[in-house]
């Protein structure tokens, strides 16, 4: 298991390819980075997901939309070894999350979940690494950039109840991204943030990704945001849900927020929405 403090995930993994996905097949021993396979996953009578196949490569990074309810939040959960009782196989690199995951998984979840006792600067510390020495001046700094990177500097010593919710948001997002996951896995981290600053945490995200060579895949609200920063676009739908759609972005990198290939995944993407 791998954590970012209370707010982290781990999980880990063997794959399965999938309809919609470059995976190989679970006994090869180049496994995508998240297989998911025939997964339904059911609370009493409520069926969250049904039947999704999934499998995302290593280095890739994917995004998960569709409407309020139809199970974004329950592939996450299950990718991180948070959801034990579902039908059909998920795994991280290779390696099933029923067998206790790997530790190179980080997640921030929806609600920051943030320790309310503890300053921002301890809340982002929570997410480094097991064995990394916290008092450790480098680890300090490490602390400081991410602090920095989203936007907080100046709100190091504040506790949660002194943040707004956008602002709580950056705080998980920097201890997820302290982790130094292999795969992060992204729960709408930008729904609270106004425009200008959501476009600055995009932005650094994709350098942390860049930079990295992480394996990342979002669940957002958002078709811009999806297409601007997602290879791939998984379009989820109905209830129960299933993947009505996978659109490719077909835009090179670094991207113009206003490419016309960007435009034509959003077209695509909505049309899948049915919106
Ligand atoms: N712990 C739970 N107990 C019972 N039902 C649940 C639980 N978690 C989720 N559900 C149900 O599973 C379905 C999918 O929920 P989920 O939170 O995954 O959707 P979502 O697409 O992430 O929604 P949103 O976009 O509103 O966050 C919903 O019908 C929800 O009511």
């Amino acid at each position: 298991m791998s954590s970012t403090g209370e707010d982290v995930t781990d999980t880990s993994s063997p794959a399965d390819d999938s309809p919609e996905s470059t995976g190989d097949s679970p006994e090869s021993t180049d496994d995508p980075a998240l297989a998911v396979r025939g997964l339904t996953k059911r609370y009493g009578d409520t069926v969250a997901l049904e039947e999704v196949d999934l499998a995302v490569d290593d280095g890739e990074f994917v995004a998960v939309v569709g409407p309020s309810g139809c199970g974004k939040s329950t592939l996450l959960r299950v990718l991180t070894g948070l959801e034990e009782r579902f039908e059909g196989r998920a795994a991280v690199d290779g390696v099933d999350v029923r067998d206790g995951g790997s530790d190179g998984v980080g997640m921030v979840f929806q609600e920051p979940r943030l320790l309310a006792w503890a300053d921002v600067r301890e809340n982002v510390a929570i997410g480094l690494p097991g064995g990394v020495d916290r008092d450790d001046p480098a680890a300090h700094d490490r602390v400081d950039d991410l602090i920095e990177t989203v936007g907080l500097d100046g709100f190091a010593g504040h506790r949660p109840g002194e943040l707004s919710g956008g602002m709580a948001q950056r705080v998980s997002l920097a201890r997820g991204l302290a982790y130094e996951p292999e795969v992060l896995l992204l729960d709408e981290p930008f729904s609270a943030l106004d425009q200008l600053t959501k476009y600055e945490q995009q932005d650094n995200l994709l350098d942390v990704w860049r930079e990295r060579g992480a394996t990342v895949a979002l669940v957002t609200h958002d078709v811009e945001e999806a297409a601007y920063l997602a290879d791939r676009v998984v379009v989820l739908g109905g209830q129960p849900g299933t993947v009505e759609a996978v659109v490719n972005v077909e835009a090179d990198r670094p991207r113009e927020r206003t490419d016309k290939a960007l435009l034509a995944a959003r077209r695509e993407i909505t049309d899948a929405l049915g919106v």
